[in-house]
């Protein structure tokens, strides 16, 4: 079998986790998003004014790099930041699971804030290729052309705070959750790994959510993102917590302590946040930015970072279910 294995470092503010992954021989850290499908990389073929501090993929260095020749990309994502450029075919090996024959993507512009984020070489898509950017013709993800050649077809995420994580393609390894994992139907149709959401709990009190969008697992995200009413209540129950649109979300004093909260996967296990594990980041020294924040009626609650480093979450195409467990 195929199966592989990656460490997954937190960036410095924990806005992202970044894996070691091979192409062509050239290795680049890249962060893993199961919220898009495009696998990308900082090239050669950028300007060095917005490549400046990244590692790049020069494919005329690669003895394997074929070009997928008039084909093109160009993705935005939720929060405004944006890449684009030409097509390739190479081989890609993630801790030791091989594709020969992966389309990846060079990148020849990036918005800024790709350009400044130097540690992030690029991003592996683990959504489904139903949202692939690339034309004439969309592309398959690495896990969904690994996937029959590995042991089970799954792949987990132990995304840590403060601490080294890890991705794990083709396994579930017990060493690396407690109890049960708690599986809820995914809906592949918009490209996600969507399930519903239906209920909340802040402080232990559940509600159910006035519009109750589904919910997304999406290890490219950084925040916890909750349908407006649901932040609206958790934030109500946070006495000095104000809606700071200059910091473009909620935010409270840093003394404060902050009550659980809790969120549906599927109907049947509540992922409970503790309040302590819920601050995103300090902003200055009394204030701090909440890691839940509204999705501003976006129609899909975006269950990130925040959320997935205090589980361990499996990804399973076999069966299209996601999960969650202890840990
Ligand atoms: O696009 C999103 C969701 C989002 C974030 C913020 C506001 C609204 C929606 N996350 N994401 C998933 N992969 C990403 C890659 C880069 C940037 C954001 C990325």
């Amino acid at each position: 079998n195929e199966n592989g294995e990656v460490d997954a470092a937190p960036e410095s503010n924990e806005s992202e986790y970044l894996s070691p992954v091979t192409v062509g021989g050239q290795s680049l850290n890249l962060d893993f998003d199961t919220g898009s499908a495009d696998f990308w990389m900082f090239s050669s073929s950028m300007p060095l004014s917005q490549s400046q501090g990244h590692s790049t993929f020069n494919a005329s260095k690669s003895s394997t790099w074929s070009v997928y020749k008039g084909a093109s990309w160009e993705i935005s994502y939720g929060d405004g930041s944006s890449a684009s450029g030409t097509v390739g075919f190479d081989t890609v090996d993630i801790g030791g699971a091989t594709v020969t024959s992966q389309a990846v993507e060079l990148a020849t512009g990036v918005s800024g804030s790709f350009t400044s984020d130097v540690n992030n070489d690029g991003l592996v898509g683990l959504g489904f290729s139903s949202i692939n950017t690339i034309q004439p013709q969309q592309q398959k993800t690495f896990f969904e052309n690994i996937m029959d050649d590995l042991e089970q077809p799954v792949f987990t995420a132990d995304l840590e705070d403060n601490a080294t994580g890890s991705y794990n393609f083709g396994t579930i390894d017990p060493s690396e959750y407690t109890g049960d994992i708690h599986f809820t139907a995914v809906d592949k149709s918009n490209g996600f790994w969507e399930f519903a959401s239906d209920t909340y709990t802040v402080g232990g009190n559940k509600s159910q959510c006035q519009t109750c969008s589904p919910a997304i697992a999406d290890t490219g995200t950084s925040l916890v993102l909750v349908d407006d009413d649901v932040a609206a209540a958790y934030y109500g129950q946070v006495s000095s917590a104000v809606y700071d649109s200059s910091q473009g979300g909620y935010t409270y004093n840093c003394t404060e302590s902050l009550p659980t909260f809790g969120i549906a996967i599927g109907s049947d296990y509540t992922a409970t946040l503790q309040g302590a594990d819920i601050t995103f980041a300090q902003i200055d020294s009394q204030t701090c930015f909440g890691g839940i924040q509204g999705n501003s009626g976006g129609g899909i609650q975006i269950m990130g970072d925040i959320l997935l480093k205090q589980f361990f979450a499996v990804f399973d195409g076999g069966n299209e279910t996601f999960g969650v467990a202890e840990k």
